[in-house]
């Protein structure tokens, strides 16, 4: 990484909304604007996981929730899961108490930034917005704070805020509980691929990698220009997403139409990763996704990434390869494909064709 002076490294969104002028050009999309969400039937399916993890429910309404969940990993890459045992107040506070944080003054929020006062990126992780890489990427109207959660000896304390008082405390606690309903999601997929059930483990095993980035989306005065965070696809195995309590924002691309994922306030999102979609031979999406703005509330999510170490290799499982469905990925180390995925995501693209045979 270089160290241009990039002006969103060291002005933050924040700073910018609180005029409520129009947003710089920095940060306007090329093409016709936001463009609109298509009004569909079609709704983002709902997992209740506790059909599939207590003892009490029947096989057959076991089986029938299973075939809910490969649908909804086959054809849409996403949804919300309910039903997690993630307790409901260790949603609502962790998600009060980053709001807390963002609502804190700058220069308190900036000791546990990455980026220094002449601009300078350091360090990804931390509170900072958008890096620059190349000019012509269009910046997301976001401010973030980006910490790794695991493996928890190569945490960056320096960069958890330690304002509000508990917000080490809360973070630790739901990243520690999210892992498990990932670990379980996880379980269930391999499943449903008919692997032996360790296959994904190191998915979540003591070397995986798991980042949370909480994402601050102030009003924007011209929604219609910006995205909050624009069109992507997830570069880890899975992930799984807090949305704001109130204010909606997430869009999924299914079958060519942006799809709204409506607000379930005690429900997590997951979606599935570029990593998966490698590992299962394709089968499994990573699905486009993004999130709007809109000119009255700020918006918050909580995203937490699970992803391989840098040092693994992926590859398709040789069981899911044959001669009807021929392998479509190369072995590539997860750090290779990282370094491809990062400018990409940040030109709006797509990487995974990198890793096409
Ligand atoms: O804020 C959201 O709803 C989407 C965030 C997201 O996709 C991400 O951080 O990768
Ligand atoms: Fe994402």
């Amino acid at each position: 990484m270089d160290g241009r002076t990039p002006v969103s490294a060291v002005r933050r969104v924040q700073e910018l909304a609180v005029n409520g002028f129009d947003p710089p050009a920095a940060y306007i999309v090329k093409d016709s604007g936001t463009g609109p969400v298509v009004d569909t039937l079609l709704s983002v399916p709902v997992i209740d996981l506790s059909i599939l993890t207590s003892s009490s429910t029947s096989s057959k309404e076991k089986e029938e929730e299973m075939e809910k969940l490969r649908s909804a990993l086959v054809s849409w890459g996403l949804f919300q899961v309910v039903g997690h045992g993630i307790p409901i107040e260790l949603l609502d506070d962790v998600r009060e108490v980053a709001k807390e944080f963002f609502d804190l003054s700058m220069a308190e929020k900036k000791r546990v930034s990455g980026v220094s006062e002449d601009g300078t990126v350091d360090d990804l992780e931390g509170y900072g917005a958008d890096s620059i890489f190349t000019k012509d990427h269009v910046l997301d109207w976001a401010d973030r704070l980006y910490l790794l959660v695991k493996p928890q000896d190569q945490r960056k304390l320096k960069y958890w805020p330690q304002k509000p008082n508990n917000f080490r405390e809360l973070l630790h606690e739901y990243s520690t509980k999210s892992s498990m309903v990932a670990e379980t999601i996880v379980k269930k997929m391999t499943e449903l691929l008919g692997l032996e059930e360790n296959h994904f483990i190191s998915l979540y095993g003591d070397q995986a990698i798991e980042y949370a980035r909480f994402n601050y989306y102030p009003p924007c005065s011209r929604p219609d220009l910006v995205y909050g965070i624009k069109a992507h696809t997830d570069g880890g195995g899975i992930t799984m997403l807090l949305q704001d309590k109130e204010v909606e924002g997430l869009q999924v691309l299914k079958d060519g139409q942006w799809i709204k994922v409506p607000i379930l306030p005690h429900a997590l999102v997951v979606n599935i990763a570029d990593q998966m979609e490698i590992m299962s031979n394709g089968i499994f999406k990573s699905p486009m996704h993004r999130a709007v703005t809109n000119s009255e509330k700020e918006r918050m999510s909580l995203v937490i990434f699970y992803s391989l170490h840098y040092n693994d290799e992926i590859e398709p499982a040789s069981a899911l390869i044959n001669e009807t469905t021929p392998r479509l990925f190369r072995k590539v180390t997860v750090r290779d494909y990282l370094s491809v995925f990062y400018p990409n995501y940040l030109k709006g693209e797509r990487a995974i064709g990198w890793a096409k045979v």
